[in-house]
Order: structure tokens, then C-alpha cells, then sequence
């Protein structure tokens, strides 16, 4: 073909792939490489009669893996291709017809297995040769394709959606916190995903912020997610949570409702400012107050407890007004944080924990701490029974969660002589103390939970 009669090509075109069943993907045209490519997954060679043939599924749309198409093509070459890391690996060619506009043509096509390609295909130059000249400057001047295209011709293949799409943001899926929540999704009709915080990272722009998980795969089409959170990545669990709030995602707790829970300092003065009565707490920065920061809470015996603590692990019971200045000062001699508070003696050792769901308590158990132990969490060996609550412990309950604004909440209340005293609210509860003590379900009153915010009917 005499030079004039070579067709304009842009640097992006949109390709057809009849025979693989692609009907459209776009490819960056790339007169540099030899042999063109697309990128593929999940490649194994089969044999059909005498001929080897590859099956591989392609992920057919930038920045999108929905949809995935499976794909079967004749092998015709192994290649040894070097990356640009200068690793040598096999590279699998197949070969199939490709329509570009007016034009079919057999292409020999390099199948890539790599999860980062931005274009999934490229179209180098022997393809190129004797059909196209290459005009960098342009887009799609062989064919063009609208948005509105596109969907239509993909729409097939979209997964039929009966339930919600779910992602449970947390740190171990073998918790039974965490199983139970994925299995009460399931049971619902579902798709529920676990994501690890530490492994989904995200892209702050004002056009098209996003959160991708590790390997690059975005993360676009959550209608909820539930996060439950370990206290040690909250901050960094927090910045992701408000993320998938900023791309519209319903998220069981926010953010600011987990920060605020977690500093007991500060819940302890939003409960204050909205009338919630807690035991008697102090907070100082200098030891020179400690002496009157003991008095102010009615002297010894008084609990002393790290502002970020769980499962008891930070709450220390000081004896005696002396081993209390001594352990304050200690404290804040390697710049801890810490709360001094009245010790509820008539309470026993005993506590009760309200699972709060959407303004209603669904559960409540009684904590009974092991013998010579003041605290009654489940992990220093506290015992747990079901409880009868009385309504005003149920309105205090529920009301400590509204002040949190916590959609889900595990609302800690002693019982005193001056009548019952909230302890703390937790916003990622667990559920297994729970669940056996009183035989609830409570995962799934979690989900159903999302189903009514969502308005979502099975
Ligand atoms: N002021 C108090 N008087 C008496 N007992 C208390 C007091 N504060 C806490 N306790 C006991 O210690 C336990 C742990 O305290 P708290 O719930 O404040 O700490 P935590 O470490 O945050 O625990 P969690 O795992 O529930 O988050 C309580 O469940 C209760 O039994
Ligand atoms: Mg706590
Ligand atoms: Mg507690």
C-alpha cells in the first residue's frame, strides 16, 4: 500500500474483539513496542484437538473490575518478554481478528499478566504496519465510541445486583465478630467484602478521589460499609472511613463519631455538656494538682484510667490516697494521658453493656468481674448473664449513643447509689460476649440496620 493510502491513526483507539467476545476496549497505540498486548488474568493453556488454545479473562475497562470477560484464543507463540525491572519472564501469544472501524484483521496479541496497566491494551506496531500512520496529536480516529455506547454495549454483563454490596472494614476476618457480620450479609443476600485497613489507601483530588486496595483494584462500588475498627489504626482507619463518606458511601459509624468515642476525655465532656451522668472525673496536666485532683473525686479508693484504653487493659484501681498520687505521677512523669475518676464501690465489680443498633437497644448482658477483680470486662475474665434493664438505664443506653452520633454502639453503664452512670461507649462493640449470653443475633440486627438507612427492601 503506497504511503497516501495509510490511514490516520490517534494514540487512543477503541478496539473490537468479536471472536474473544470483547465488544470494546481501548487500547493506547504504541508504536514502540513490537507485538501488541492485553493485559490478562487467570491464563491457562488448554488443548483443543491438536491445537493448544488459551483461556484468560480480561478486565475490559480501565479502572474497573466488575466486569470480566472470559476469553479463549488460539496460542501461537511462547515469548520471552523483560520487564522493566529487567526480570525475564514467558509471555503467551495468541492470535484472533481485531476490528478497528471499517477494518478486521488478524492481530497477534501478547497476553500481559499485569494487575497495573492503565490502558488494558496495546497496540504496537505490527499491527500497525502497512494499515496506519500514527498521529500522536489525536484520540480515536478510527472509531469513536460515546460514553453512552459503551454502557449499552457492557451493560450485559454487569452482574445482575439482587442485595447490597457491603465492605467490612476491619483488621482480622477470623474474629467471630467479623465472621458473624460476613455471614449475617450473606444470609440476607449480600456481597459482603472484607477489607483490611491496612492494605486500602487512597487518592485525595477534588475531580476523583478515590480508594484503591492493594494491587490497584478501585474500590467504587460500595453502597455500605461497617467499620469495626481495632483501637491501634484508628486514626488511620478514621482517614479512609471519611473517604468512603466523601464518594457517598454509607458508613455505619462515621468517622467523627469513632474519634470522639475513643478519647475518653473528650466523650466524657460531651456527655457532661449533654446532662449524661458519669462517675466523678478529674483530668489534670501537672502533678503539682494531683493531690487536689484525688480530692475532687472523693479520695481513695479511685480509678485511674489511660484515655485510649479497651478491654480493661488501661484501668488501674488505686487503694489508698497515697499508691493513687503515686501512680498518677508516675503516669504523667512519661507524658501518659489519663483520667482519675470516683470508684463505683457499690457496684461489685459488676457492670452492664447495652448493643445499642440505630437508637434501640437489641441486647444487654450483666458483667460480673472474676473474684478480686473491680473490672467486669469479659477479657479479664468477667462473667457475663442476661439482664433485665431498667427503662431509665435503657434511656441513659440509648441516649449516650445519640450524643456519640454511633449507629452501632456498645454502651457501658454501672450501677450506683446515686442511680445508673454511664461508663464509656464503644463503637466497634464486640459480639461474641453478647451474642451467647443472650442468644441474639445480633449481626444481623447490624445489617438490617444498613438495609432500613438505605431503604433497601429484600
Ligand atoms: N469508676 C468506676 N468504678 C468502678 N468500676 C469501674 C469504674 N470504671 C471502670 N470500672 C470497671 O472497669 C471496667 C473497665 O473500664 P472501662 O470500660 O472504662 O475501660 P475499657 O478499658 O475501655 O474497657 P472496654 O473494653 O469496655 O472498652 C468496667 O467495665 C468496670 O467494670
Ligand atoms: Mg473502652
Ligand atoms: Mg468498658
Amino acid at each position: 500500500m503506497a504511503q497516501n493510502e495509510l490511514r490516520i491513526i490517534g494514540s487512543e483507539e477503541w478496539c473490537v474483539f468479536d471472536h474473544l467476545g470483547i465488544p470494546s476496549i481501548k487500547a493506547r497505540v504504541d508504536s514502540g513496542a513490537k507485538t501488541s498486548s492485553l493485559q490478562a488474568t487467570n491464563i491457562k493453556v488448554i488443548n483443543k484437538g491438536a491445537q493448544e488454545w488459551v483461556k484468560f479473562e480480561v478486565n475490559p475497562l480501565q479502572e474497573n473490575r466488575s466486569i470480566t470477560l472470559q476469553c479463549e484464543a488460539r496460542l501461537v507463540d511462547r515469548r520471552m518478554v523483560k520487564s522493566s525491572s529487567g526480570i525475564s519472564e514467558e509471555r503467551l501469544v495468541v492470535k484472533t481478528p481485531v476490528t478497528l472501524g471499517e477494518d478486521t484483521f488478524d492481530i497477534e496479541l501478547t497476553l500481559a499478566n499485569r494487575d497495573t496497566m492503565e490502558f488494558r491494551m496495546l497496540l504496537g506496531r505490527e499491527a500497525l504496519m502497512d494499515r496506519y500512520m500514527v498521529n500522536p496529536a489525536e484520540s480515536y480516529k478510527v472509531q469513536y465510541f460515546t460514553d453512552e455506547e459503551i454502557d449499552l454495549k457492557y451493560r450485559p454483563f454487569y452482574k445482575q445486583k439482587t442485595g447490597l454490596k457491603i465492605a467490612l472494614l476491619a483488621s482480622n476476618p477470623q474474629l467471630y465478630s467479623n465472621k458473624r457480620i460476613i455471614e449475617a450479609a450473606e444470609a440476607r443476600g449480600h456481597e459482603i467484602v472484607f477489607l483490611n485497613v491496612e492494605l486500602a489507601y487512597m487518592k485525595l483530588d477534588a475531580h476523583s478521589p478515590e480508594i484503591r486496595y492493594r494491587g490497584g483494584n478501585i474500590l467504587n462500588e460500595f453502597d455500605a460499609v461497617i467499620p469495626r475498627i481495632k483501637p491501634s489504626v484508628t486514626f488511620y482507619a478514621c482517614a479512609l472511613i471519611r473517604q468512603f463518606d466523601n464518594l457517598g458511601v454509607y458508613c455505619q459509624n462515621t468517622a467523627e463519631a469513632i474519634t470522639q468515642s475513643r478519647d475518653k476525655l473528650f466523650a466524657s465532656q460531651l456527655f457532661s455538656k449533654n446532662d449524661i451522668h458519669i462517675p466523678i472525673t478529674g483530668f489534670a496536666k501537672s502533678p503539682m494538682d494531683t493531690k487536689d485532683l484525688i480530692k475532687m473525686v472523693n479520695g481513695a479508693p479511685l480509678i485511674i484510667k489511660l484515655l485510649e484504653s479497651t478491654q480493661g487493659k488501661g484501668v488501674v484501681l488505686a487503694e489508698t490516697n497515697k499508691a493513687a498520687e503515686s501512680v498518677i505521677n508516675a503516669f504523667k512523669s512519661v507524658n501518659t494521658n489519663i483520667l482519675v475518676q470516683e470508684f463505683i464501690k457499690e457496684a461489685n465489680g459488676q457492670d452492664i453493656r447495652c448493643f445499642v443498633v440505630n437508637g434501640k437497644v437489641v441486647a444487654s448482658m450483666q458483667r460480673q468481674a472474676e473474684k478480686g477483680e473491680f473490672r467486669a470486662n469479659i477479657h479479664q475474665g468477667g462473667k457475663a448473664s442476661i439482664i433485665k434493664i431498667t427503662s431509665e438505664e435503657k434511656k441513659l443506653a440509648i441516649k449516650a449513643a445519640k450524643v456519640l452520633n454511633l449507629a452501632v454502639a456498645g454502651v457501658d453503664i454501672i450501677r450506683s447509689n446515686k442511680g445508673p452512670l454511664l461508663l464509656e461507649v464503644n463503637s466497634s462493640p464486640g459480639l461474641e460476649g453478647i451474642e451467647n449470653a443472650t442468644g441474639k443475633d445480633i449481626a444481623n440486627e447490624m445489617i438490617m440496620a444498613i438495609e432500613r438507612k438505605l431503604k433497601f427492601s429484600i
